[in-house]
C-alpha cells in the first residue's frame, strides 16, 4: 500500500502497527522514532522496525503515510517538528485516543498538499513500550476514522484500508460524536478504575492488607485497566475534559440513584439495572467483542 510508513513514537500502539505492517507487507520500508534514545535502542535490538533514531522530522523523509504514535498531549508539538519534512501528498495521521483537542493541536502545523486523517485504534491494553507491540493487537477490533471536512476523501479511504488491512473492522465518525462516545466507553472506565483502586489504596493499616490479600476477583480486574500509562491518561483527561466532565456528571446521579436504593431497600431497582447491564454483557460476548 505504500512505500514509507514513518510512525513516530514507537510504543504499544506504534511497534503493533509495525510489526502487523510488515507481517501484512502493508510498506516497503518502515522507519521509527522516539523521543528518547533508550526507546529507539529497545525498538532496534527487538527490530520492530527497519531503522528507529530520535530526529522525528528525519524519520519522516520521503514517507507516503506517517502516523503519530506518542501520547495526545504530544501530537501538537511532534506535528511542528515534523511538518518541514513531510512531503507533498504525503498522508500524515495518529491514533489519539481523544481527537478534537488533537485536530485543533495539529491542524495549524499541517503543510499544504499534506493529506490529515485522524484515527484511533480501539484496541489496547495496560501495557506500554515498544516490548508491549504485538501484531494482532487489532485484529477483530474497530479502528474510528474521523475524517476532517473538506479535506481529500481517498486519503481518508486509504487510510480506513490500512487499518482494514491490520485486521480492524472500520467506522467513520465527526470527532466530536468520537470524543463522547470515547468518554463513555473508554476514559469513564479508566477513571472509575483509578478511583477504586486509589481508594483501596488509601485505607490505613490491616485493612489494606487485606485489600491486596483478597483481591481476586472484581477488584482484581480493576486494577489492569488503573495499570494503565499514567503520561497517556492524564493527557486523555485533559484533553477529553467536557465530554468527561458530562459524562461524570451523569455517571455521578447514577450513582446517587444506587446509593438510594441501597439505603432505602429497594431490591427491584437494582435488580432491574443488574439484568439490564448482564445482557449488555451478553451481546459483547456474541459480538466477540469480550
Ligand atoms: N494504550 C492503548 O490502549 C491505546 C489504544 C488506542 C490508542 N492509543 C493512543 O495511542 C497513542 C500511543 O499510546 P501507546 O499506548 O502506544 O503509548 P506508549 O507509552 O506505549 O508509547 C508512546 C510512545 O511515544 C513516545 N513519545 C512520547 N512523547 C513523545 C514526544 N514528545 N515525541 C516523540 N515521541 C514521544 C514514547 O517514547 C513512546 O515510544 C496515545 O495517543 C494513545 O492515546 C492508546
Ligand atoms: O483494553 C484495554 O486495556 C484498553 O484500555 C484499551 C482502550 C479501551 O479503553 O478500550 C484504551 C484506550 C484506547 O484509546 C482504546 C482502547
Amino acid at each position: 500500500m505504500f512505500e514509507k510508513l514513518a510512525l513516530i513514537g514507537v510504543g504499544l500502539i506504534g511497534a503493533s502497527i509495525a510489526l502487523k505492517a510488515r507481517r501484512e507487507g502493508l510498506a516497503r520500508q518502515i522507519v521509527g522514532a522516539t523521543r528518547r534514545q533508550d526507546t529507539a535502542d529497545t525498538a532496534n535490538r527487538l527490530g520492530i522496525v527497519d531503522s528507529c533514531g530520535t530526529d522525528l522530522a528525519a524519520a519522516c523523509d520521503g514517507a507516503d503515510l506517517v502516523i503519530i504514535c506518542t501520547p495526545v498531549g504530544a501530537c501538537g508539538d511532534v506535528t511542528k517538528i515534523i511538518a518541514p519534512r513531510l512531503k507533498p501528498g504525503a498522508i500524515l495521521s495518529e491514533v489519539g485516543s481523544v481527537k478534537q483537542a488533537v485536530i485543533r493541536d495539529m491542524r495549524p502545523h499541517v503543510p499544504a498538499g499534506v493529506h490529515y486523517v485522524p484515527a484511533h485504534p480501539i484496541a489496547g491494553t495496560e501495557h506500554s513500550g515498544p516490548e508491549a507491540g504485538f501484531p494482532e493487537l487489532f485484529e477483530g477490533r474497530w479502528a474510528i476514522v474521523t475524517p476532517l471536512p473538506g479535506e481529500d476523501r481517498d486519503a481518508a479511504d486509504k487510510v480506513a484500508e490500512f487499518w482494514r488491512r491490520c485486521g480492524s473492522m472500520v467506522e467513520f465518525m465527526t470527532p466530536e460524536w468520537h470524543d463522547k462516545v470515547l468518554g463513555i466507553v473508554s476514559h469513564l472506565p479508566h477513571l472509575i478504575a483509578y478511583t477504586i483502586v486509589g481508594t483501596a489504596d488509601d485505607m490505613a493499616g490491616e485493612r489494606r492488607s487485606e485489600v491486596i490479600k483478597f483481591a481476586a476477583g472484581g477488584f482484581r480486574d480493576f486494577t489492569r485497566i488503573a495499570a494503565s500509562d499514567p503520561t497517556m491518561w492524564r493527557d486523555v483527561f485533559l484533553n477529553n475534559r467536557d465530554a468527561v466532565l458530562e459524562i461524570l456528571g451523569r455517571f455521578q446521579e447514577d450513582l446517587f440513584y444506587l446509593q438510594r436504593a441501597i439505603r432505602w431497600g429497594e431490591g427491584d431497582k437494582l435488580f432491574e439495572l443488574f439484568n439490564r447491564t448482564r445482557a449488555i454483557r451478553r451481546a459483547l460476548i456474541d459480538m466477540k467483542q469480550a
